[in-house]
């Protein structure tokens, strides 16, 4: 496992965690702009996921980064991006699978699953690199939290 330094979110939560993992996957661009990425093509994605809350569940988690990594591995791992329905839509360039739509759906699927926590952690950052070169950060606003 690679080990980097990432981009520091700033907040005023009292704990952050920091989940790393790898992804395998393929992907397209639809998008003829898109060059070489238009052809179906793989990565080993390497995404980092960062929690921050001020409470802890009753096991003494933020949450449990097993879980982390269950949400992202269970739809994605080996799996061709394309015909995941989130990405599916040929029309749309917010629904291609891009380095900036893979990280901002991660931060939908983790936050989804945050939501159901009685101690309300965020998800307040999403890396994705896509290749050794070249990365994303995701971070949501206020506005896109529920709570
Ligand atoms: N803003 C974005 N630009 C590009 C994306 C993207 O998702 N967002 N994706 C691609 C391709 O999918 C490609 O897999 C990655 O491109 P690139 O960094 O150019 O990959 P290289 O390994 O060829 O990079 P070098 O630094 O030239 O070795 C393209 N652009
Ligand atoms: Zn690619």
């Amino acid at each position: 496992m690679l080990h980097q330094f990432y981009p520091q979110v700033p907040h005023d939560f009292r704990y952050e965690l920091n989940k790393d993992m790898h992804l395998s996957a393929a992907h397209f661009i639809p998008a003829k702009e898109a060059g070489k990425c238009a052809n179906m093509h793989g990565h080993t994605y390497v995404i980092n996921i960062t929690i921050a809350g001020d409470t802890l569940n009753e096991t003494g988690f933020l949450i449990n980064f097993q879980r982390l990594k269950e949400i992202v591995h269970s739809r994605f791992d080996h799996h061709l991006l394309n015909e995941d329905p989130l990405f599916a839509n040929k029309e749309d360039p917010n629904y291609f699978p891009t380095t900036e739509v893979v990280a901002r759906t991660i931060w939908k699927l983790v936050q989804q699953e945050l939501d159901k926590e009685p101690n309300q952690p965020r998800c307040v950052q999403v890396l994705v690199r896509e290749t050794p070169t070249s990365y994303v950060v995701y971070r949501p606003k206020k506005e896109d939290f529920h709570s």
